[in-house]
């Protein structure tokens, strides 16, 4: 039996609800694990009706996916507590799997402590802004499961995307293929270099097809996951169900579609996907990081189909965009900074934009820990390390995960595992969010970095850290640290 003391409760729960079947996941939606001693799991729900049907319907089969997970028999009990339920976060959702791993005790010996630490799930960022309307107004599984399926990212929106010269284009053809699904562009292919804003327009896009058509079913994949799937599918003797998926769908949406270059199994089966789709009018858009004309090893007859409808290019934001996209961003994430201190990063980030926000979060976290408010000098200072000096030697994952387990006292292997103790999965986090910060890396690349984890773990590590570098200073520093040495070891190297 493992300590209870090690347990991640919020993971474990979180993987058992994961294991359910739709219909019983519905009875599990909002409650929330409070504590487990001794094999006794406390979870509570909002009201009576809620226990009296968690009791009824999916006791037997939570309790042994729980026993499962955490490895030791589970027994739940089951309180009403409507306050408690009020805060659970968005992770309870059935329709989403999501990462892993919080933490909320003390922790133990290592440079990754941080003894004040309020760990908790809180992946909002993956439930869709339109998931409260939906279920006010259709609330039944089925329509939960669509939304597992689409797999949209909130914070991605039209209303959030700044529009500058370098972006008009592919906004204007984001929005007319999303007002007109199947009808406008078919198929639109977004291409440009990284951090520019494509899986952006992409999330953007499954948002307004569902704002404006409720019931069509939209998909978002990178096609690192449609690979996954058709290896799997093909391993597991389900071909037929693996195209149902897809081609169920009305809108379909696929992120860097330049993984797929050199896979014929998954070429072949992206090509039927396609002409199925496209021959029934169902919209595809694709992201790219080249224009389809430059992925050489490229079916030919997939980059004949990719010209078929609208190919637009994305390309870095000039300077007034860049300042536009961080005041955007401060008034979004509620972060105070001043019109030189934008212009700042601005002036000095030029050429991707996760990196222009990663240097504002930096600055501002800085000053929250201080009791502080960013000013010019502060920015200077804090973003010495952080902002690349053009031709600073690349950065790679390999790197990162060195670093971090020398500075962390962990080994590269245990960073990579599955193993979830606390310290271990804080050091895991940083590095993950290091590589989105410091790398080109895509979400599903950096998750098969780390041990072949899923791209939403990914995601959810880099909100964590973000959120921590502004509540804890030990976290904040290190990841300054790390930051520093990362960059000194590029330089050696
Ligand atoms: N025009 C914009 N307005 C507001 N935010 C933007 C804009 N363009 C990009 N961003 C933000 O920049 C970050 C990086 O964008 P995104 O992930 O969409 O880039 P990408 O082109 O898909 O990169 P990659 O190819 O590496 O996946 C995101 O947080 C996104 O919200």
């Amino acid at each position: 039996m493992r300590d209870e003391a090690d347990v991640d409760l919020e993971s474990v729960w979180r993987d058992s609800v994961a294991t359910l079947s739709p219909g019983a996941k519905v009875f599990v939606y909002g409650a929330k694990p409070l504590s487990l001693h001794n094999g006794i799991l406390i979870v509570a729900v909002q009201d009576d009706l809620s226990r009296a049907q968690l009791e009824s319907r999916v006791r037997p089969a939570l309790e042994q996916a729980l026993t499962t997970q955490a490895g030791e028999d589970i027994r739940l009990v089951v309180t009403i507590d409507p306050e408690v339920v009020d805060d659970a976060p968005e992770l309870m959702s059935p329709a989403i799997t999501v990462a892993e791993e919080p933490t909320d005790v003390d922790l133990p010996t290592s440079r990754f402590v941080d003894k004040d630490d309020d760990f908790e799930e809180d992946d909002d960022s993956l439930t869709p802004s339109w998931v409260s309307r939906s279920r006010a107004s259709q609330g039944g599984p089925s329509h939960r499961a669509n939304i597992a399926e689409a797999r949209l990212n909130s914070r991605y929106q039209f209303e959030n995307f700044v529009i500058g010269s370098s972006n008009r284009f592919a906004h204007a053809a984001a929005v007319a293929a999303a007002e007109a699904p199947g009808k406008a562009y078919n198929p639109l292919v977004i291409h440009g270099d990284s951090g520019l804003g494509k899986t952006h327009l992409l999330h953007a896009i499954g948002h307004y097809v569902i704002n404006l058509y409720p019931s069509s079913r939209v998909r978002y994949v990178s096609s690192e996951e449609f690979v996954n799937d058709v290896i799997n599918a093909i391993g597991e003797n389900r071909t037929p169900a693996l195209r149902r998926k897809y081609r169920e769908i009305d809108v379909l949406l696929v992120d860097d579609i330049q993984f797929i270059e050199n896979k014929d199994a998954t070429q072949e089966e992206f090509f039927h996907t396609f002409n199925a789709l496209h021959n029934e009018n169902k919209q595809i858009v694709m992201t790219s990081d080249r224009p389809p004309s430059e992925l050489r090893t490229l079916e030919e007859r997939l980059r004949n189909r990719f010209s078929w409808g609208l190919q637009t290019e994305m390309l870095p934001p000039d300077l007034e965009t860049r300042i536009a996209i961080l005041r955007k961003k401060a008034a979004t994430e509620k972060l105070t900074a001043p019109a030189d201190v934008l212009e700042f990063i601005a002036s000095k980030v030029q050429t991707n934009i996760r990196e222009l926000e990663g240097a504002l979060i930096r600055a501002t976290a800085f000053a929250n820990l201080n009791g502080t408010t960013v000013d010019l000098q502060l920015a200077q200072i804090v973003l010495k390390d952080l902002i690349a000096e053009g031709d600073d030697p690349e950065i790679t994952a390999g790197m990162i995960m060195a670093q971090t387990a020398a500075y962390s006292e962990f080994t590269i292997e245990e960073l990579c595992s599955s193993n979830r103790s606390r310290n271990l999965v804080l050091a895991r986090q940083i590095a993950m969010y290091l590589c989105r910060e410091l790398t080109e890396m895509s979400l599903p690349q950096i998750g098969g970095e780390f041990g072949g984890r899923d791209h939403t773990t990914v995601m959810h590590a880099e909100r964590k850290i973000r959120k921590l570098m502004a509540e804890k200073h030990a976290v904040y520093n290190q990841v300054t640290e790390l930051t520093a040495r990362i960059r000194q070891q590029a330089r050696q190297s």
